[in-house]
């Protein structure tokens, strides 16, 4: 049983139990019902009764398959029990069936304002639509990056719907799952800093393999490890060739001032042309194909007393123009990029107040729960501010 559907079993109690007031609640609709969408409804469960579980209103859950909807509000323990990720409770039997999924439900189910879009798929049709549920009025939380790290026409959208409609875009389990890092960057600006560089650790799958490969094991096994324990995307491919990197290093660009597309971010990626070219269906078996070719890379670094990390990199040049890149470097074991345990991601951020020693901010950068928490602190900030 995974993380997500452990914490069905014994839900924590996070909050204080008070009365139940659903009209200050806010409609929320939960796409996504895998690794990061279950550990959602998972937290949203431990919420019942409690002073935060009477802000959101959970009325539509849906992956992409199924949905299960009602207006009057869903126990979350309920519907992820309906579709199926999560022990059937006793009275789950008495409920409607789900019905098949459509992102055309939503408009219906959330109304045309006010209401909260969480996003926990990696879905491009579900970010296709993130700017025209914005332009409606509702709001959008997500941990998918494909909304803002992809194309510079899509993120403008983006920002013009939330601009004409005042709605808010959660973006925080984007990058860093949950970090304070795409708030840093924007309080810092708000403050009148002008972002001059930044440079770390963005990939918690990645982070967590270097930071346990020695070389022994085949990198191959650590991969389906680090997939199992849910801190991969659904095919590690996007890790580990650098596009989730590249995704999350446009990201932060853009938040740091500089509009620049994913082609401007040069990308070195892990994968070998044969793993690259198979379908999402063989990769599991072809994973042996990065064993060789990363033993070495481990081998030539080791040999000279480094470590081996994927790194993300901005800077700007003299005349005002950025230049990114991302890829496996090896650093000096005392680097401080070279710390770091688990699936940390590390940031070092450099600013007109931060010019010479930069603002450094550390912490798990990949899994469910963090991700889920990061997700729903979005949507309690967006939702009704307090
Ligand atoms: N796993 C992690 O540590 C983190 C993940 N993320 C992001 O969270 C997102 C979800 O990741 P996982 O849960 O690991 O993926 P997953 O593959 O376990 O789950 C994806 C879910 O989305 C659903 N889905 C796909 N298309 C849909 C549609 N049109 N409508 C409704 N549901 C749809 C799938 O059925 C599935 O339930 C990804 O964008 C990932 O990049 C972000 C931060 C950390
Ligand atoms: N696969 C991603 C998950 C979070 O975005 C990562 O490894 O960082």
């Amino acid at each position: 049983m995974n993380v997500a559907a452990q914490a069905f079993v014994s839900p924590r109690v996070l909050a204080r139990p008070v009365a139940a007031t659903a009209s200050e609640a806010t409609r929320v609709a939960l796409l996504g019902t895998g690794t990061v969408g279950r550990a959602v409804l998972a937290r949203l469960d431990a919420w019942s009764g409690t002073a935060l579980g009477e802000r959101l209103q959970l009325v539509h859950v849906a992956n992409s398959r199924v949905a299960v909807r009602d207006a009057a509000g869903l126990c979350p323990r309920q519907a992820a029990g309906l579709l199926g990720v999560a022990p059937v409770a006793v009275d789950d039997a008495r409920r409607p069936a789900p019905e098949p999924s459509s992102l055309d439900a939503i408009d219906a189910v959330l109304g045309t304002t006010g209401g909260i879009v969480i996003d926990a798929t990696a879905s491009e049709d579900v970010a296709a639509r993130h700017a025209g549920w914005l332009a409606q009025g509702v709001h959008v939380v997500t941990a998918c990056k494909l909304g803002q790290g992809t194309s510079l026409r899509r993120w403008r959208e983006i920002r013009a719907a939330c601009h004409d409609t005042g709605a808010q875009y959660g973006d925080s389990a984007t990058v860093g799952a949950g970090l304070p890092l795409l708030r840093s960057l924007r309080e810092l600006q708000a403050g009148g800093d002008r972002i001059h560089a930044f440079a770390g650790i963005l990939s918690g799958s990645l982070a967590w393999l270097f930071n346990h490969y020695d070389g022994m094991r085949p990198f191959s096994a650590l991969v389906r490890q680090a997939r199992d324990a849910g801190y991969t995307e659904p095919d590690p491919r996007d890790d580990l060739s650098g596009e989730d990197v590249r995704r999350k290093t446009v990201i932060l660009a853009r938040a740091a001032g500089f509009e620049i597309e994913p082609h401007d971010v040069e990308v070195d990626s892990l994968v070998p042309r044969e793993l690259a070219l198979l379908s999402k269906a063989a990769v599991d078996a072809a994973l042996p194909a990065l064993d060789v070719p990363l033993r070495q890379r481990f081998a030539g670094a080791y040999k000279k007393g480094e470590k081996l990390r994927f790194v993300a990199r901005l800077e700007t040049r003299e005349d005002g123009r950025s230049h990114a890149r991302v890829g496996l470097e090896a650093l000096p074991a005392d680097h401080p990029l070279a710390a770091g345990a688990g699936t940390d991601n590390k940031v070092a951020i450099w600013s007109d107040r931060y010019a010479t020693q930069p603002l450094v901010i550390q912490g798990p950068g990949a899994g469910a729960e963090v991700t889920a928490a990061g997700l729903l602190d979005d949507a309690l900030r967006v939702g009704r501010p307090r």
